[in-house]
């Protein structure tokens, strides 16, 4: 089961999770929770519903008659929550104390239902360091817009630090997943987690800035130098965060935006939505994969990772296998 690292959650009556609209005196949390499995989350209320929806139709989930998904969280007024079988999609908002506060709740939430060994993904939306727009960026690594491997938070006047890591198995797996038909790049590499989406990730077309674009360039460059293929706002305290609790986690976005090449976003609307079905697919695939070998999922997906090569790809997928 989750693991929670805090003694004073035992000595409550309950526990208030206030930011979903749930609470272990005011709900079966078990009854309700207890058979999930995967956890995915998003920025975007609008994504995690029809995320929801697609994982329905992909592991042929039926609703009893005449019942459709309902918000679960709705009266929160903050994050949406959608339950399909074994799988929670739920929306964490914009940045890193958002989606810091959702992974509390969540946490605490796997922890009351009496989940065992939980996974959760991020489906993101992200700016691709010389990746196009539709790229799908699985994340190896995450840093801060300090290069820093780690979530630091200040706790009663100190700084606490807690490393930033993804599970490297799951990330194999998720790997082992991925259609060599996509008429699209799946890539993986270190994912810069910014404070902010204007000045933070160094765009020149904020309210305010303060360096030139050879500077903007100069830094992106090198990032890109340092192996890092995309900035998005939530990484870090997603791998921190599930990482102290002992759970896996798996971060995968697309890429909105080539940020060597502008700032703005501007492809039109259909084709974003289109492209944020990408990181869906691959997720979802994972998950059916999983169910159907009932839980026990492995790759061998090791070594250099040729992603334009369908060979490679060929041959990975072929190498993945059920351990009874
Ligand atoms: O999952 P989303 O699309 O919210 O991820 C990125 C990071 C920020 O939350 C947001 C900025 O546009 O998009
Ligand atoms: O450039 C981008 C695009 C999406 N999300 C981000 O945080 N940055």
């Amino acid at each position: 089961m989750v693991q929670l690292r805090n003694p004073h959650l035992e000595l409550m009556d309950q526990d208030i999770l206030y930011h979903l609209a749930l609470g272990s005196g005011s709900h079966d949390l078990v009854e309700m929770f207890g058979d999930v499995k995967f956890v995915c989350m998003g920025g975007t209320p609008k994504r995690m519903e029809t995320f929801a929806n697609y994982i329905m139709e992909v592991i042929g989930h039926k609703l009893p008659t005449g019942t459709t998904l309902l918000d679960i969280s709705q009266y929160s007024y903050r994050y949406s929550m959608y339950k399909v079988g074994p799988v929670l999609s739920v929306s964490h908002g914009m940045g890193v104390p958002s989606i810091g506060i959702l992974l509390h709740e969540m946490i605490k939430l796997m922890y009351h239902a009496k989940v065992r060994e939980p996974v959760f993904f991020r489906i993101g939306t992200c700016g691709g360091i010389g990746h196009e727009g539709g790229t799908v960026i699985i994340s190896e690594e995450a840093v801060d817009g300090l290069g820093n491997h780690y979530y630091e938070v200040p706790m009663l006047g100190k700084n606490v630090r807690r490393p930033a890591v993804f599970n490297k198995q799951l990330i194999r797996e998720l790997k082992a997943c991925i259609d060599p038909e996509d008429p699209y790049e799946t890539v993986t590499g270190t994912t810069m987690c910014a404070n902010d989406f204007y000045e933070g990730q160094g765009r020149l077309d904020g309210a305010f800035c303060d360096y030139s674009e050879a500077e903007k360039m100069e830094y992106l460059q090198s990032l890109k130098d340092q192996g890092v293929t995309n900035i998005e706002m939530e990484s870090v305290p997603f791998a921190a965060l599930t990482h102290h609790a002992g759970i896996k986690a798996a971060s995968v976005c697309v890429s909105l935006l080539d940020r060597l090449k502008s700032d703005q976003v501007n492809a039109p609307k259909e084709v974003m939505n289109e492209w944020q079905l990408r990181p869906q697919k691959l997720v979802a695939t994972y998950i059916k994969k999983y169910l159907q070998n009932k839980g026990r999922l492995s790759s061998t997906g090791h070594g250099p990772w040729a992603v334009k090569s369908p060979r490679r790809f060929k041959l990975v997928q072929q190498e993945s296998e059920i351990i009874e």
